[in-house]
């Protein structure tokens, strides 16, 4: 018999041995990583299953939508429709929330996700993702089942009960917690099981790796530019390090990265566009992210408090991110809270 431990097995341990998720919350999570399944095989086939290009329509957000983000939506809306116990699911790529039609088994959880993260690295095969949360819908009297809507979704994160990725990259990994620390399982494509290929992920709360887009430097705010400048000035300046650089642009490649060697993630707040907090998405990446980060003993902040504790006031609301080492977090949370007491 195999000693691999699989994603089935772990998640039955979560439920049975540690009474962490029960039995309906693991087969949530189940068919989420079975729909991420069939996401990889589209992702696979790339110009030979005709998935790459433009869809030539836009989302609510106002970008221009890729062939590929409306197909892994429509594989997660279908695949959780049917197996879910979901009372409604929101994405990144639909206007409003999916209430699951009563033909449908009904459930208690809210699944929300980015079906298809870094759309601009689809065509350039470079590594792209899948990124997922789960809430349990509020009951504020038990006796009265009332229709869900989208004030149901307005949580903050740190009431999520699971979230998750799954990197398509040169291996297809998913990484999951639920509330117990972060592990990976890596997809075995002969057996097409999930296997667990790391448990219990730690971020080391130092780093010398910076990931920011480096060509909005000019639009930044003030801290963001401190926290950076002091980074390139490398062994000389006031850290006495010299630090590297990535940017992917899909956030769940670099937060996998993060997650695997260390690391700071930002997308902040700039000048570009001022009403807008942020490029991220509140429910469907920082969130989600931001609760794998801290699992794995890191922080995830807005530049000013834990992106856990925000409660959103939209669905599909932004927010300035920060996230990874934990030291190198604080820092950079320090340098924005000392800005806003000299301004
Ligand atoms: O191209 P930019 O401005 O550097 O933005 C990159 C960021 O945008 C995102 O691609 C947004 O995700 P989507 O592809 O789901 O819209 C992040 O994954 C990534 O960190
Ligand atoms: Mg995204
Ligand atoms: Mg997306």
């Amino acid at each position: 018999m195999s000693n691999k431990i699989s994603l089935t097995r772990y998640l039955v341990e979560q439920q049975r041995t540690h009474g962490r998720i029960p039995p309906e919350l693991r087969l949530l999570i189940e068919v989420v990583a079975r729909a991420c399944k069939r996401i990889s095989i589209s992702v696979n086939k790339g110009a030979l299953g005709e998935v790459l290009g433009s869809a030539e329509s836009e989302n609510v957000q106002g970008e221009v939508q890729k062939k590929l983000d409306i197909i892994a939506n429509e594989v997660l809306i279908e695949a959780n429709e049917w197996g879910g116990h979901l009372a409604a699911m929101a994405s990144e790529e639909m206007d409003s929330i999916y209430v699951v039609p009563n033909r449908f088994p009904q459930g208690e959880y809210l699944l929300m996700f980015d079906p298809l993260d870094g759309s601009s690295n689809i065509d350039v095969n470079v590594s792209i993702g899948t990124i997922f949360s789960v809430l349990r819908k509020r009951h504020d009297d038990p006796k009265i089942i009332d229709p869900v809507s989208e004030a149901d979704f307005l949580q903050p994160g740190r009431q999520q009960v699971a979230a998750g990725y799954c990197v398509y990259g040169p291996q297809t990994t998913l990484v999951l917690t639920v509330g117990d620390g972060v592990a990976m399982f890596t997809l075995d494509r002969e057996q097409g099981s999930w296997v667990l290929t790391q448990d219990q992920v730690t971020i080391p709360e130092d780093t010398k790796e910076f990931a920011i887009n480096m060509s909005n430097m000019r639009h930044w705010d003030t801290p963001v530019k401190r926290y950076i400048d002091e980074c390139l000035a490398g062994q000389e300046g006031p850290r006495g390090k010299d630090f590297n650089m990535r940017w992917i642009a899909s956030m769940v490649a670099d937060v996998h990265r993060i997650l695997t060697r260390g690391g700071v993630f930002m997308y902040p707040w700039d000048k570009r566009e001022p009403n807008k907090p942020g490029k991220l998405r509140l429910m469907y990446e920082a969130n989600p992210m931001g609760w794998l980060v801290e699992q794995a003993g890191g922080a995830a902040t807005n530049g000013r408090e834990r992106i856990l504790d925000m409660v959103p006031t939209q669905l599909h609301q932004r927010v300035s991110v920060i996230l990874g080492s934990k030291n190198e977090v604080d820092l950079v949370t320090r340098y924005h809270l000392e800005a806003d007491k000299t301004a």
